[in-house]
């Protein structure tokens, strides 16, 4: 086992909080970079170093890459809303892209070797085969995918051109929480399904939206293809290993392989919480594709990765605790600011 760093981009938030755990677990040295937009403080670990500052600043990640004795980076940071980065695409090209470049130069230059990038199936946009593959073709329909597939291609000249070696991870809907309650997905502007479900469940909001009942499935709402996120941590951690044991670069897509619908995923949360929470049918939301499941070959077969927790209610009742956790932490500060302390 190799131990030099490990450099988490974005490991204060929600995704990358996990994967400090599992490195930790596995006796891997971490430090973390994050500019804190979205993430917080409080999930990176005690005892992980956090940096505060961009992925973007060159000289800071060559300051952190020298002075930790960094091997690899896992490249989490980003701007992860599709319907914002229609509003703003320049905003996501700087972020996801540019910024990307910036780290991506500076890792070539101080010789960091081994490059883990959260892509995602954004970036084949409106796909008509299901589940995908990842030889579909790539046609992203929104800025946010576009700004991933971008990053994917730098990621492949990199390697060509320099010797990087990278694995892009195409993830599927990633959610649910740490079975072991260390960490969920806490950031401050819910727009995840299953996460606004659990608010929902734990009274945080006052219903849910069903963002059209009209769509060529099962029941007329959207099927995605819901990944627990110890899984795909799971599959970062196998990628890595790949990588630093001189496997191939590898483009792969994570997911289970089937999906659940909005009105699916609405029943799990209620069967979970007991709360038959309000839900408002409402139209389309712009950009959704009817269908997104992933075939997942690539994955098991390269890396040997095994879904464990590949269970729709397993998924949301670890949401769901989570969301309540956050609830009984929340309420004596909010108690203490509305004075009655
Ligand atoms: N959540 C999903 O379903 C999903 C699906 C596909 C892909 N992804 C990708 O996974 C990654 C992590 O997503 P997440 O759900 O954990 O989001 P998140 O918002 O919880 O985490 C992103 C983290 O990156 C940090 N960050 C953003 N820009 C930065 C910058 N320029 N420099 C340093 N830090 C920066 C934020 O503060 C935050 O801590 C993203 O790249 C996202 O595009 C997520
Ligand atoms: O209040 C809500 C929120 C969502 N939905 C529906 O639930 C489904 C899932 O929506 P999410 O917002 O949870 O996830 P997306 O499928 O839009 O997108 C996620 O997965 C994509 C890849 O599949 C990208 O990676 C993206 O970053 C990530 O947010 C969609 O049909 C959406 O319309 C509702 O009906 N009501």
């Amino acid at each position: 086992m190799t131990s030099s760093n490990v450099l988490v981009t974005g490991g204060a938030g929600y995704i990358g909080s996990h994967m400090i755990l599992a490195l930790r677990d596995a006796g891997r040295p971490v430090v973390v970079l994050d500019d804190l937009s979205t993430g917080l403080a409080a999930a990176v670990p005690a005892g992980v170093p956090l940096v505060r500052g961009c992925v973007g600043d060159a000289d800071l990640v060559t300051s952190i890459a020298r002075t930790y004795r960094v091997g690899a980076i896992v490249h989490f940071a980003g701007s992860i809303v599709v319907p914002d980065s229609v509003a703003d695409p320049m905003a996501y090209y700087l972020n996801n892209t540019v910024r990307s470049r910036e780290l991506i130069s500076a890792a070539v230059a101080v010789g960091v070797r081994n490059f883990v990038f959260s892509s995602t199936a954004a970036v084949y946009g409106e796909a008509s085969a299901e589940p995908l593959g990842e030889d579909t073709p790539l046609a992203p329909v929104s800025p946010y995918g576009a700004s991933k597939l971008m990053t994917e291609r730098m990621l492949a000249d990199a390697g060509l051109a320099y010797g990087l070696r990278y694995a892009a991870l195409r993830y599927f809907n990633v959610a649910g929480a740490d079975p072991l309650g260390r960490a969920g997905q806490s950031g401050g502007r819910a727009t995840h399904l299953i996460k606004l479900a659990a608010q929902a469940a734990v009274g945080l909001r006052a219903g849910l939206d069903c963002f059209g009942d009209d769509y060529p499935t099962r029941d007329g709402t959207c099927v995605r293809d819901y990944i627990h996120v110890s899984d795909l941590v799971q599959a970062h951690m196998l990628a890595l290993g790949h990588l630093e044991g001189g496997g191939p670069n590898l483009v792969a897509n994570c997911g289970y392989g089937f999906g659940a619908s909005v009105r699916e995923v609405i029943g799990a949360m209620k069967r979970a919480s007991g709360v038959d929470f309000p839900v408002r049918p409402a139209p389309r939301r712009a950009g959704d594709p009817a269908a997104l499941v992933a075939d997942a070959t690539r994955l098991r077969e390269t890396l040997g990765w095994v879904a464990r927790h590949d269970d729709l209610d397993g998924i949301v009742a670890s949401a769901l605790a989570w969301e309540r956790r956050l609830a009984e932490t929340r309420r004596p500060a909010f108690t203490a600011a509305m004075g009655h302390a």
